[in-house]
């Protein structure tokens, strides 16, 4: 990126996608920042790996769901793709699913109470506005189905998933299918942008419905960008959070309760503990761990660097993957 050129952030899109309202809320001024939008999450890492971009959005949790396990594997750089990638900021988004298609034309005549809900399931929050009778084929991102169990067990049963790259890309592919058999659980901007009917509106399980996004960052570009470029920082300012991954040295008994005890050592509370399989070796597991606090420049400075000083002791591999203000 050139020196007067506006700084890029890649997003996990197309445009209307939730990662590109986290974007935006992120990063709001248009005069300063171009939103670019990429296929896959994989793509948003990549392009701050190769520095095509300033900033990238990606999702990583969810209030309801858990964990958005690509995310995981690319911060964790468990395929050797992103070594220099670290987490620099978060977003918090509220995410209302609708289900986008295109309306028969016949409003539905299901009413409140008239519907059999599965047992398994808690009553859906939503009814349908239109007849679904000829949907035939459901897009979405992989995370979506698992907020919308009760909606879907209730008036979509039995009806084809296909997993796709991120809601709106869904919504994409169902805009261009006329025949009007799929539909995509998407937002609700996604209809506008893309041109489709709202078939049903807020049909996650849980009224709350949250998930987290991480802004990431090139390990070479500042933590902190330019003041024009994202939120100011509130006053009071904010507690910090960072980021750690390591994994055990499986004989040593202990091991792992070790590991956790640099951190409550040196006063630091742990907000999120995650595994994934290392991909190394069966039933090895690279440990995520999130704690309060920010990593100090100088070396030794700070309780977050005498803890990984401590890690480093005990853990077989370890990696910091960021500090970062708290939006919570
Ligand atoms: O950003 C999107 O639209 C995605 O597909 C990721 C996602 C999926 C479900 C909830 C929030 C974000």
């Amino acid at each position: 990126m050139g020196e007067h050129e506006r700084p890029v952030v890649a997003y996990l899109g197309p445009e209307a996608s939730y990662t590109h309202q986290a974007a935006l809320s992120t990063f709001p001024n248009k005069e300063t920042t171009t939103l670019s939008p990429r296929t896959t999450i994989a793509d948003v890492f990549s392009a701050v790996q190769n520095r095509s971009a300033h900033r990238g959005v990606v999702p990583f949790e969810n209030s309801s769901n858990g964990s958005v396990v690509f995310t995981l594997d690319l911060i964790a750089n468990l395929h050797g793709m992103h070594p220099d990638v670290l987490v620099c900021g978060e977003a918090y988004v509220a995410v209302k699913h609708c289900l986008l298609g295109h309306a028969a034309g016949i409003p539905s005549t299901q009413k409140e109470g008239e519907v059999r809900i599965d047992p398994q399931f808690t009553n859906p929050l939503a009814i349908p506005k239109s007849d679904l009778s000829r949907v035939k084929k459901l897009y979405s991102h992989p995370q979506a189905w698992g907020q919308c169990k009760a909606f879907l067990a209730t008036y979509l049963k039995g009806v084809p998933r296909h997993d796709v790259d991120s809601t709106s890309r869904a919504a994409e592919i169902v805009a261009a299918d006329k025949t009007g058999e799929s539909a995509a659980l998407s937002s609700l901007a996604a209809a506008d942008v893309f041109g489709l009917d709202v078939l049903a509106e807020s049909i996650n399980d849980r009224k709350g419905n949250t998930t987290r996004f991480l802004v990431i960052r090139h390990a070479s570009s500042p933590p902190l960008p330019s003041p024009s470029l994202s939120l100011p920082t509130p006053n009071p300012p904010t507690p910090w959070k960072s980021l750690i991954t390591f994994t055990l040295n499986h004989t040593a008994p202990g091991s792992l309760a070790q590991c956790l005890s640099a951190f409550s050592s040196h006063g630091l509370s742990l907000t999120s503990i995650n595994t994934r399989p290392s991909g190394v070796e069966n039933w090895h597991y690279v440990f995520f761990v999130e704690c309060g606090g920010r990593k100090e420049d100088g070396e030794g400075e700070g309780d977050v660097n005498r803890a990984l000083g401590e890690l480093g002791g005990v853990a077989r591999t370890w990696r910091w993957l960021g500090s970062w203000e708290s939006r919570l």
